[in-house]
Parts: structure tokens; sequence; C-alpha cells
């Protein structure tokens, strides 16, 4: 079975990603232990308590259940102790993150709406199946190469059971504040237009491609004039309220900048659709055909 990778032929590499229960880290599979194998990229829980979480496991079911070009590709498991610590195997893109890629590379405005195109392409799909994804973010989508991007984590992800319109969360670990939408700020609530309005800053990250220095922390941080550190999420929230928002950034289009505004709507239901993004997208890209 393919899908089966035993741990005594797994070779740390080195780490690709850190998050608030996880790691992600790259290894050879070397089964012939003669440095022939494959890279893969391993996710692992980081505290192993003995039991293996329900939504660890969950998650593993979510991505193995994706099937789509702008996704990235699960693999198989890792199991250990009897199955008391399962890892999940991802195909590897040696490019990494738009994090990484973007500040690298000084691509052009057109190749920056192709990607954003395609994680919308990538989202419409998860929506089609009726999950909302709560944690997009430059940082969470992969370059497999200079056309071709892709989303690469799903550990917050939840199925939205027909009929609901929102899954509302207990506050949990490090949320990413700067890239959730008003109302899960203010109510916990998580929706599908709660992801555009996270695909709204992961738009903007990309066209400040990734630049530190205008990353929405670091901006969020300057609107409010105050040190690090002091930032509440009452005063974020009263920002949004008073309307203000991420600026635009330089050599943006205007029709991008309205796009993402309309992403920033604080009416939920005023945002677009990732089918209806997809469709600006192709066709302002066309105009620098
Ligand atoms: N280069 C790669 N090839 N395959 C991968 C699969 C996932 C990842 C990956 C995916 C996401 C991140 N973002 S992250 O913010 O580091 C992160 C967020 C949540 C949970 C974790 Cl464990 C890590 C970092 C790395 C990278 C690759």
């Amino acid at each position: 079975d393919p899908s089966v990778f035993h741990k005594r032929y797994l070779k740390k590499m080195r780490d690709l990603g850190e998050g608030h229960f996880g790691k992600v880290t790259l290894y050879l599979y070397d089964p012939s232990n003669d440095g022939t194998g494959e890279r893969v990229a391993v996710k692992a829980l980081k505290q192993e308590n003995g039991h293996v979480p329900e939504g660890w496991m969950k998650e593993i079911e979510i991505l193995k259940s994706l099937y789509h070009s702008n996704i990235v590709k699960y693999k198989g498991c890792c199991t250990e102790l009897g199955g008391q610590v399962v890892q999940l195997i991802m195909e590897y893109l040696p490019l990494g993150s738009l994090r990484e890629y973007l500040p690298k590379r000084k691509l052009c405005v057109p190749q920056c709406l192709m990607f954003a195109q395609q994680i919308c392409q990538g989202m419409e799909y998860l929506h089609s199946k009726r999950y909302v994804h709560r944690d997009l973010a430059a940082r969470n989508v992969l370059v497999e190469n200079d056309s071709l991007v892709k989303i690469g984590d799903f550990g917050l992800t939840k199925y939205i059971p027909e009929g609901e319109i929102y899954y509302r969360v207990r506050e949990d670990g490090d949320s990413p504040v700067f890239w959730y939408a008003i109302e899960c700020l203010k109510e916990n609530k998580f929706s599908f237009p709660t992801d555009i309005w996270s695909f709204g800053v992961t738009l903007y990250e990309i066209l400040t491609r990734c630049d530190h220095r205008q990353s929405p922390p670091t901006k969020f941080f300057e609107m409010m004039e105050t040190p690090h550190g002091q930032m509440t999420m009452l005063i974020l929230i009263k920002l949004l309220e008073k309307r203000l928002r991420l600026p635009c950034p330089k050599e943006c289009p205007h029709e991008v900048k309205t796009l993402m505004e309309q992403c920033w709507d604080e009416d939920p239901a005023k945002r677009p659709t990732f089918g209806f993004l997809i469709e600006k997208f192709e066709a302002i890209r066309r105009t620098y055909d």
C-alpha cells in the first residue's frame, strides 16, 4: 500500500514550518537506504500525549478526500506505537510557501493575479464540499513552480453542515486575528464569507510580495499607533468598525483594489464568492494580454 510510510525509512532533512499545534518537516523517504528515495513533507502534532486527538484524524481525512490541482496532495500516513502517533505525509514542493518565494522573485502584477486566481480555484473547490478553511494566508500557500500554487495546510478547516451558514468556535490558541473577518473577532463565527475576507488579506500579501515591513500585523499596529503587544482584539475591532482597512499596495490595479475592498465588506452577504473572484481575475488578466 503506497500510502503506508514506515518510520524507519524516514530521514529528517529540515523544518518547513511550524504552527500552534503542529510542525511540518522535510524528510527523505528512503526504503532502499541509498539516498535515491523521494522527498516528502511530514506534518506532525507538537505534543503527542499518548492518544491521537480526534481533530487531527479529521484533518487527515479532510486532506485525503481533496483532489484539486491547487491543493497540496495527500500521500499517506506514518503510524507509530501501534497507531498512538500518526503523521501526515504530503507531496513536497521545493519552492516553499509564498512567504519565502515572493520576496525573492519580483513577480509582475499579471503573475500575482494568476496566483490569486489559483488560490480562488482551490478555495472554490473546498467550499463546494462545504468546508471552511479558517486559516487562508500567504504562509499556507505553497509554490510548485512559477505558474502553479497550492493551498498547503488544512489544520483549522471545518465542515459546515447543510442548512447551516456558519461554524462557531470557542476561543482557540494564537488565532491569526489580522486575517479574521470582523464577525470572527466579535462572535467567533466562521463561514464561507469569512474565508473571502482572509483571501482579501492574502491578496494584499501577494501584491506587497510578502514584504514584512508591509505585513498585515505591521500595518495594523501602525494604524493603531500602539507599540507591539498592546494591541487588543477590541482595538482591532474598533478600527475595523470605523471602516479602516489595510492600505492599497503600490502598483495595485484599481479593479483589484475594488475586489479587495469587497472582500472586506463588513456585511458578509455583500462579499463576493470565489466563483465571482475567479471570473474577475480572468477578465483583469486578459487586459494584460
Ligand atoms: N514545502 C512544502 N512541501 N509540501 C508542504 C506541505 C506543507 C507545508 C507548509 C504548510 C503550511 C505552513 N504554514 S505554517 O504557518 O508554518 C503552519 C500552519 C499550521 C500548521 C503548521 Cl504545522 C504549520 C508551513 C509549511 C510546506 C510544504
